[in-house]
């Protein structure tokens, strides 16, 4: 098996006497999405904080594909390719769609596309591509603050698919979406992973259980149990902490 894009090692981070993160260990490999799952408190958001470098672990590593990363900041993380979306919006709400899809594709370029004639064409079709990837390309022309709020977070996808990232971590993708925008997200969602792997913190254990290659249950700051959708449902420690019935 190739070693896992993104791995974390015995990371740990407390707040006075709360350890929000107990020697939690996972990883993220090729091709998957790995969702992480936990009751409100468990310390999911912590953990994605450390993974973005946003909040420094007390102690353990994060790697991310073949680098030590964990004394790295959010922007040296995303400019070697962990895209992070939904809680830290790059979307500028003047702009157009497309304008908002083409700052996502300059940032990707650098300066390499103001250097040439064709500049403006390659960034165009780059635009179109990423939209049509996330079925907005009927919406290039909208301005990003009159979108509907599923569209806006197709925009933040194809934004994040610009970036060309190596992986995508999706924090609650479902939130605030109704059942039918919840099922098109887990369309738009589920070939994605083809394009980078996925970790994925969502509440809507519908989805997790329709995307999920694996699953990773996070309650009171430790990883208690790591398995396919299969396993996680029929763990007994999993269904008495946290999925009860649902499983
Ligand atoms: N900056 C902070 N200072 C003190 N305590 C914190 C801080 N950030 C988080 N906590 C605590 O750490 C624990 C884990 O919080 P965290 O927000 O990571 O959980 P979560 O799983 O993301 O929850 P939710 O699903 O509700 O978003 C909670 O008890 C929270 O109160």
């Amino acid at each position: 098996m190739s070693d896992p894009v993104l791995e974390l090692r015995d990371v740990c981070k407390s707040f006075g006497a709360l350890k929000a993160s107990d020697h939690v260990s996972l990883d993220l490999r090729a091709g998957e999405i790995h969702a992480l799952i936990g009751p409100n408190g468990a310390g999911k958001s912590t953990l994605i904080a450390q993974i973005a470098g946003s909040l420094a672990p007390d102690s353990g590593s994060i790697h991310f594909d073949g680098q030590d990363v964990t004394h790295l900041g959010a922007s040296a993380r995303a400019r070697l390719g962990l895209a992070r979306s939904f809680q830290i919006s790059a979307v500028v709400p003047g702009f157009t769609v497309a304008q908002n899809i083409l700052l996502a594709v300059q940032a990707r370029a650098g300066r390499s596309y103001t250097m040439w004639r064709k500049a403006d064409d390659m960034a165009s079709d780059q635009v179109a591509r990423w939209a049509d990837m996330v079925g907005l390309s009927d919406r290039l022309g909208a301005a990003a603050s009159d979108i509907a709020h599923g569209e806006r977070r197709r925009l933040e996808i194809a934004m994040a698919l610009a970036m060309r990232p190596k992986a995508f971590v999706l924090d609650e993708p479902m939130a605030g979406m109704g059942t039918e925008g919840v099922s098109a997200m887990t369309s738009l969602l589920d070939p994605l992973r083809l394009q980078a792997p996925i970790l994925l913190v969502e509440h809507d254990m519908q989805a997790v259980f329709a995307l999920a290659d694996r699953v990773s249950v996070l309650v009171y700051g430790r990883i208690i149990a790591t398995g396919t959708v299969a396993q996680i449902r029929r763990d007994p420690l999993v269904r008495q902490a946290y999925l009860g019935d649902e499983a």
